[in-house]
């Protein structure tokens, strides 16, 4: 990509407008007028619009958990020539069967410089993931690498919502509702089946995706912490619309049951001119996280630290839950501050975007921004020697973590990596030595 498209990306993105919320009905028109009101169909949608509704759950789902939208645009998406089989590139998909789950504790390096014109689409790379895309469970991780924006093609994918967590490089994701700026420490959301376009407003980009192919994302109820605190609502932002007038061929992807599909379009498919409802994409600053944890003693469970969560039928049992590790103040009294050692039932897959991760080692070969670990289901786990060394027998006067930005993804099936996973040069060995030498003290 030439600077001269970086700069003009970067110039669009300095002034985007957001609409702020989670959940809520948000509405936008991008031309006075376009928004249909009192109905969201009128016999003739305003300014010669075609009315669509996007529907993220059924009809029927209860209200509290019902996502929708209506979007007013050029063209009906119906309109479009047949789609037919692309290759999938680095990406795979749910069931993940190639290789047998391994119980193994595994971790990675960041992912290899792409080779050159490499956009967000061709850059992406599955490590893993559980479930079954045509089931609408489980999950997938991807990372990416990309050196060049996507033009004149959009993605969409009916699997799941993608979960965007950029660890190097700003990008400005163009979608049917209008424009996000995603810059590391930020995380978007792209809802199931919204098209959109990832430009890089850097050189290159790098990060991971979450995809969620069960229910959408939602935030945790608080329960005794009260009403607010954690991820607050209002600091998730929506787009405000923003349509492309595009005549000419756009490839237009789609990720369906697990296989990227293609079909070029006459026309932009980001011609929304105007939108309402509650199944949008978002952005939200990692940093606006408000972190709660113990004032008294011991460490608590990372549950603290989610972010959102993808529900399960089962109470408190999530599909996956996206939690973030951001600067805080440990003040424990006579207590282990680091994570505990411990085995899960859920699966963890971690990374870091940027600095250290408290419980682990930092630098070269160690466990570095960009790279990952996967704790399976009952692996286990914790700081490694060096950090128990010096938690153990550091002074606890209150510190502060400051130096780091972690994520998990905590899921409750197993993932099964893939076969390049599993042989990637990236692919760190010896990962296990990291708890080598925690010698026995007991004596008995
Ligand atoms: O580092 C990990 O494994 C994640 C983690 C963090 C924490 O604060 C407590 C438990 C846990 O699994
Ligand atoms: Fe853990």
């Amino acid at each position: 990509m030439s600077g001269t498209d970086n700069e003009r990306a970067r110039k669009t993105a300095e002034s985007l407008a957001y609409s702020s919320g989670f959940g809520n009905e948000h509405s936008s028109e991008a031309v006075p007028g376009a928004l249909p009101h009192g109905r969201n169909s009128p016999q003739r949608a305003p300014l010669g619009l075609y009315a669509e509704q996007l529907s993220g759950t059924a009809f029927t789902e209860p209200r509290s958990s019902n996502r929708r939208s209506w979007l007013y645009r050029v063209r009906p998406s119906a309109a479009h020539p047949a789609f037919s089989r692309i290759d999938n590139g680095a990406l795979r998909g749910a069931p993940f069967t190639e290789v047998e789950a391994d119980p193994n504790r595994l971790r990675w390096d960041p992912l290899p410089e792409p080779a050159a014109g490499t956009d967000f689409l061709a850059g992406l790379w599955t490590l893993g993931g559980n479930g079954d895309a045509t089931q609408r469970t489980g999950m997938a991780i991807h990372l990416y690498a990309a050196n060049s924006s996507m033009t004149d093609r959009v993605f969409s994918d009916a699997d799941g919502e993608l979960l965007i967590v950029p660890e190097r490089g700003a990008l400005l994701l163009r979608t049917e509702f209008g424009l996000l700026r995603a810059a590391p420490g930020h995380v978007a959301l792209i809802p199931r089946g919204v098209r959109f376009r990832v430009e890089l407003l850097e050189d290159s980009a790098r990060g991971y995706v979450c995809e969620n192919y069960g229910r959408p994302f939602t935030l945790p109820d608080l329960g005794p912490i009260g009403a607010n605190g954690l991820a607050n609502a209002r600091d998730f932002l929506a787009p405000v619309a923003a349509y492309e007038d595009v005549e000419g061929p756009v490839q237009v992807v789609n990720k369906f049951c697990g296989n990227l599909w293609s079909a070029t379009y006459g026309h932009s498919p980001l011609d929304v001119v105007a939108w309402h409802g509650n199944h949008v994409p978002y952005v939200y600053d990692l940093r606006r996280f408000n972190v709660i944890g113990s004032i008294s003693y011991d460490h608590p469970d990372p549950s603290i630290f989610t972010v959102l969560t993808s529900p399960s039928d089962t109470p408190g049992l999530a599909g996956v839950d996206f939690v973030v590790f951001a600067p805080r103040w440990l003040v424990g009294e006579d207590t282990f501050r680091p994570p505990y050692f411990h085995r899960n039932v859920m699966s963890e897959y971690m990374g870091l975007i940027e600095g250290a991760y408290d419980a682990k080692t930092a630098g070269k070969g160690g466990f570095v921004p960009g790279g990952g670990s996967l704790h399976n289901m009952m692996s286990a786990h914790g700081p490694d020697r060096d950090t128990f060394e010096a938690a153990s027998a550091a002074e606890l006067a209150p510190r502060k973590v400051s130096d780091g930005l972690a994520f998990m993804f905590e899921t409750r099936w197993p993932v099964t990596a893939t076969a390049q996973a599993l042989a990637a040069d990236h692919l760190q060995s010896g990962y296990d030595t990291v708890w080598q030498g925690l010698e026995r003290h007991f004596r008995s």
